[in-house]
């Protein structure tokens, strides 16, 4: 089975069509305002309606409220909610009712403590998105290009589709697969040349490297 590769935090059209060409499954589009690759309703609204078919166009928000939600998915055409934030459970479910999209929500992983609260949250959410939890006083709470210790996935049993993040880049993303079975991957500043910038030669080479393994062993191309 393909790995399916989410590239995140796109900013310009051009990008948009490069992550599909290259194979990407998703495109995120980041509502941050302290993130560089942070859009405004109606630039993200230009990028998905510009978006090549098929490609899954997921809003990327943090502890947002019914109002910026609202904003956000009466103008702009998506396939899906990711939480970025410190929602709990019954707010992953509300968002799921309120706005009948998909809803992926994002882990923050430091240590095995971090992963205690996975099945509740399994429960609520469509997917979950391991991340890397950022920094203590960190500006922000995902894309940092920060990994953490991806033996801790290693023979977990999961009840939903996840998506391995965090410090993901062309160079390493094989290993990880390899390492921790993720059939999804997300990937934001490992394809960037600067902080929200990013690289169409290296969405390429990750998306490439990402699906060049299959069942834990490398595919020779
Ligand atoms: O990317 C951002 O700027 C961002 C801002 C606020 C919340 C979450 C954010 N990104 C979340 C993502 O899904 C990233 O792709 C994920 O954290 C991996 O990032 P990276 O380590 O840079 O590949």
């Amino acid at each position: 089975m393909e790995v399916r590769v989410k590239i995140c935090g796109l900013r310009r059209a051009a990008d948009v069509v490069a992550a599909a060409a290259a194979g990407a499954a998703y495109a995120g589009f980041v509502f941050f305002p302290k993130s560089p690759r942070h859009l405004t309703v109606e630039a993200a609204r230009a990028l998905a309606l510009g978006a090549p078919e098929g490609l899954c166009k997921v809003a990327l928000t943090v502890d947002a409220d019914d109002a910026t939600l609202d904003a956000i998915v009466g103008a702009v055409p998506l396939d899906m909610l990711q939480l970025h934030g410190r929602e709990a459970p019954e707010r992953v479910a509300e968002v799921k009712a309120r706005y009948g999209l998909p809803v992926m929500k994002a882990i923050g992983v430091a240590d095995e403590g971090d992963l205690a609260g996975l099945l509740e949250m399994s429960l609520a959410a469509d997917q979950l998105l391991i991340d890397a939890k950022p920094p203590k006083g960190a500006a922000l709470p995902g894309g940092n290009g920060l990994a953490f210790d991806w033996r801790l996935l290693v023979g977990r049993k999961w009840l939903r589709p996840w998506m391995l993040a965090g410090g993901l880049t062309p160079e390493n993303v094989a290993q990880a697969v390899r390492l921790t079975g993720a059939r999804q991957v997300d990937v934001s500043s490992g394809v960037e040349s600067a902080p929200g910038v990013k690289d169409p030669a290296r969405i390429a080479a990750f998306v490439q490297a990402a699906q060049g393994v299959r069942d834990g062993v490398p595919i020779l191309r």
